[in-house]
Order: structure tokens, then sequence, then C-alpha cells
């Protein structure tokens, strides 16, 4: 059995949130959300540990909900840094052994222990795995001066999501390289390293709780008898 280490970034500001409390901390039904994401990771495998990435200035809430709720022998806390992926690089510094490393939004609160496992499993066999739904609008390209624009085959666009999940092999020395503003998630730093990344079908309720709108959706989700059903 190969070691397993949950890397959940939450350390960012949600300033598209626009909430005094970053959104991480943000309740949902009467739970903070932070809290759902943990316990799903923690729920997906027992041997599973968890490196819980916070704002330096939130540490004290983070604990205050580990207490709440969780317990410490499977949680380790770090710092979060001034983007994601200096978020991500901390708490790699974390993991102590070979292990396949999931890195996921602390946000992204919906994720069910189904898409964890099909990450791991395809880790497993493929070295990593990175979640993606297909494009469902119509999408245009714009050009640079934002005049002018083309329409894009949909059929070839898929959107990104997390946990993505690597071989710590390949991860660990992947965020070894300098950052770039384009290192949004882990597949583009572990490309920009030199190394292909594989794809595996994600979930629309894994989405990213980042506008007020997005809440709304978590919250009737949560509360809807099929959801229920798969996930608690
Ligand atoms: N310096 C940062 C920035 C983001 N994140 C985390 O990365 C995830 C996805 O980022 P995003 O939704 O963009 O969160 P924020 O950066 O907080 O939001 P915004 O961009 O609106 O400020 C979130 O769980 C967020 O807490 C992080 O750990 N450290
Ligand atoms: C990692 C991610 O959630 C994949 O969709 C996304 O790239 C995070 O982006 P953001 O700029 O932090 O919102």
């Amino acid at each position: 059995m190969m070691h397993k280490y949950a890397v959940i970034v939450a350390g960012g500001s949600g300033s598209r949130m626009g909430s005094a409390t970053p959104k991480q901390f943000l309740m949902l039904n009467d739970k903070p959300l932070l809290y759902y994401t943990v316990k799903t990771f923690l729920e997906a495998f027992d041997d599973l540990q968890i490196i819980l990435v916070l704002p330096e200035q939130y540490t004290d809430l983070g604990r205050e909900i580990i207490d709440a709720y969780f317990d410490y022998s499977r949680i380790q806390i770090t710092a979060g840094g001034e983007t994601r992926f200096h978020s991500v690089k901390n708490g790699l510094q974390l993991v102590r052994q070979d292990s396949i490393v999931f890195v996921h939004d602390a946000v992204r609160c919906l994720i069910s222990t189904n898409l964890i496992h099909r990450c791991y499993q395809n880790t497993l066999h493929s070295g990593s795995a990175v979640p993606v739904v297909r494009c469902k609008d119509s999408v245009r390209l714009l050009n640079e001066e934002g005049n002018d624009n083309e329409v894009l085959d949909r059929s070839k666009i898929v959107l990104v999501q997390t946990p993505q999940t690597f071989h710590s092999r390949i991860l660990l020395p992947a965020f070894e390289i300098d950052y770039k503003e384009r290192f949004t998630d882990e597949a583009t730093v572990v490309e920009t390293f030199g190394l292909k990344v594989s794809l595996v079908e994600g979930e629309e309720n894994n989405i990213k709780i980042t506008r007020p709108v997005d809440l709304l959706f978590a919250e009737s989700l949560l509360n809807h008898s099929e959801y229920k059903l798969i996930n608690q």
C-alpha cells in the first residue's frame, strides 16, 4: 500500500467572494466550508494524512475547526504563501516519504470519495491524475487587444478541477522550479518541469466556491437527497 497525503490548500483570501472572513471559513448549513473538505478526505482512506495549509493570520480559527470536529492524529497544519503555488509548495515540505499526493482546493468542498479513489487508482498506474469536466457552453477566444474574437471547438475544451494527484517523486522535484504566473494549478507546474499529465473524469458537483452565488449552489446540493446518499 502506498502512503497517501492530501495537501488541502486553504491559504487564500477570497477576494472574489468579498466576505470579511476568507470563504473557506464561511458556514455551509451549520458547519465551516473547510469541514466538508477535510471530512471527505479523511473518509476516503483510513491511512491518508492531511496537510492543511492556512493563512498565517487564521491559524487559530483553523485549529478551532479541527478541535471541534477532528483530531490531530491525521492532520498537520502549515502556513500559506503569497500565491496558490507558494501555499502548495509550503504544504509539500511536510511530505516525508514516497507517497501519492493529492493537492486539493479547500473551497471545492463538495468533492466525493469516489473522485478521490479514481484519482488514486489512476496515479498508481500513470503517475498522475488531473480531474476535468467537459465544457458545456460555447467558447470564444479573445485577441490580445480584446476587440476581436473567434469561436473555439468546445469538444476540445475541458475544465480543470482538483484534487490534482501525483506520485511524490514527480511532484516534489517539479515544485523546485521557479514560480511563473501561469502556475494556477499543479498540472502547469509538472508540465513546465517537462512531464505530461494524465486526465481523469471530474465531477459536475465538484465546484470551486469562488463567488457568492456558488455558496447558494453548494448549499442546495448539500441539502439535495441524492447528493446526501452518495456523500454522507
Ligand atoms: N495564496 C493562496 C491562494 C489560494 N489558495 C487556495 O487555493 C484554493 C483555490 O483558490 P481561489 O479560489 O482562487 O481562492 P482565493 O485565492 O482565496 O480567492 P480569490 O482569487 O478570489 O482571492 C483556495 O482553497 C484557496 O484558499 C491558497 O492556499 N493560497
Ligand atoms: C486549481 C484550480 O482550482 C483548477 O481549476 C484553479 O486553477 C485555481 O485557480 P484560482 O486562480 O486559484 O481560482
